[in-house]
């Protein structure tokens, strides 16, 4: 089995997180906090309570885990491929795949990080949720002091399948788009390439850029109900499963529940995954 793809995938998720997890952080608030008005307004409130290490709240753990995430999520599908195929990563452009192998090649990766996902993601959601500044004398301490402390308390407090709260939801939200995230960019590279002959560094930008844009688009509502099962615990709304928190959400809120965070999603969609297509299929020639 060729590793390549899985240390590419690796270093170009660790590349394109740092840029990205900023928007992250207001993209959560925004979805399971109800103190603000938007975008702007969460940004603000966040720079003068928090200055800007709010921001990057949370960051550390996902830099380590994504990497693992994302080279679990690039090796299974261009491993899943090579076994669709029988083309490898560097006869991929001469030969290509269809469509459809694509797809299924992205879905089974998409489902298999789900497992690896999972707790990383519960311990980012939950750290960035906590709005206390850096701590003062005499303030009180935040919940969580920080991500392993976080792990061990959700585990003693819910036992380890307390890590995998919302683990459903999130496989839900990534088996079908990481389908259309790999489509998306392979559609985009052959349009504005000819026959047979490698993408260039512009094409796989942009086209990195928008199968990020596009995947998150459409998981965005299944992303809203997955970062408030994951939050339900003492201080939120406990929901029976995915179907009652969606129900639950849109009865007391609208429908325009489900396209929360929707704008700061396709903000941040962009430049990290334009920054991660680019630098995987660098590697991979670099290593060719
Ligand atoms: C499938 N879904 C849209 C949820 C994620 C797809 C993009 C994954 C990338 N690591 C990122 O963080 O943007």
């Amino acid at each position: 089995m060729p590793v390549e793809e899985f240390v590419a995938g690796w270093i170009s998720g660790a590349l394109g997180l740092v840029l990205g997890h900023p928007f992250d952080t207001v993209k959560v608030r925004l979805q399971t906090q109800t103190t603000y008005r938007g975008i702007i307004d969460c940004m603000v409130k966040t720079y003068r309570h928090e200055s800007l290490l709010g921001f990057f709240k949370g960051m550390s753990f996902p830099i380590a885990s994504i990497a693992v995430v994302n080279s679990v999520l690039f090796g299974v599908y261009s491993n899943t491929l090579l076994a669709l195929t029988a083309t490898s990563h560097q006869e991929r452009w001469a030969q290509p795949p269809s469509y459809t192998q694509v797809f299924i090649a992205g879905c089974t990766g998409g489902f298999v990080q789900v497992y690896c996902l999972a707790p990383f993601d519960l311990i980012k959601v939950r750290l960035q949720n906590q709005t206390e500044p850096r701590a003062r004398p005499g303030s009180p301490p935040p919940r969580y002091r920080g991500p392993v402390h976080c792990a061990a308390s959700i585990c003693q407090e819910e036992g380890p399948r307390g890590l995998f709260r919302g683990a459903w939801a999130l496989t839900l939200r990534d088996t079908p788009t990481l389908g259309i995230y790999f489509v998306t960019y392979e559609w985009l590279c052959r349009q504005s390439t000819p026959d047979g002959q490698n993408p260039s560094s512009a094409t796989v930008l942009v086209a990195g850029g928008f199968a990020g844009i596009t995947s998150w688009a459409v998981a965005t509502p299944l992303d809203v109900i997955k970062s408030r099962m994951q939050m339900a615990g003492p201080k939120h709304r406990v929901y029976r499963g995915v179907l009652d928190c969606m129900a639950r959400s849109a009865r007391q809120e609208g429908l325009g529940v489900f396209f929360r965070g929707l704008t700061i999603n396709s903000a941040r969609a962009f430049p990290v995954n334009a920054v991660t297509f680019l630098s995987y299929e660098y590697l991979l020639r670099w290593w060719g």
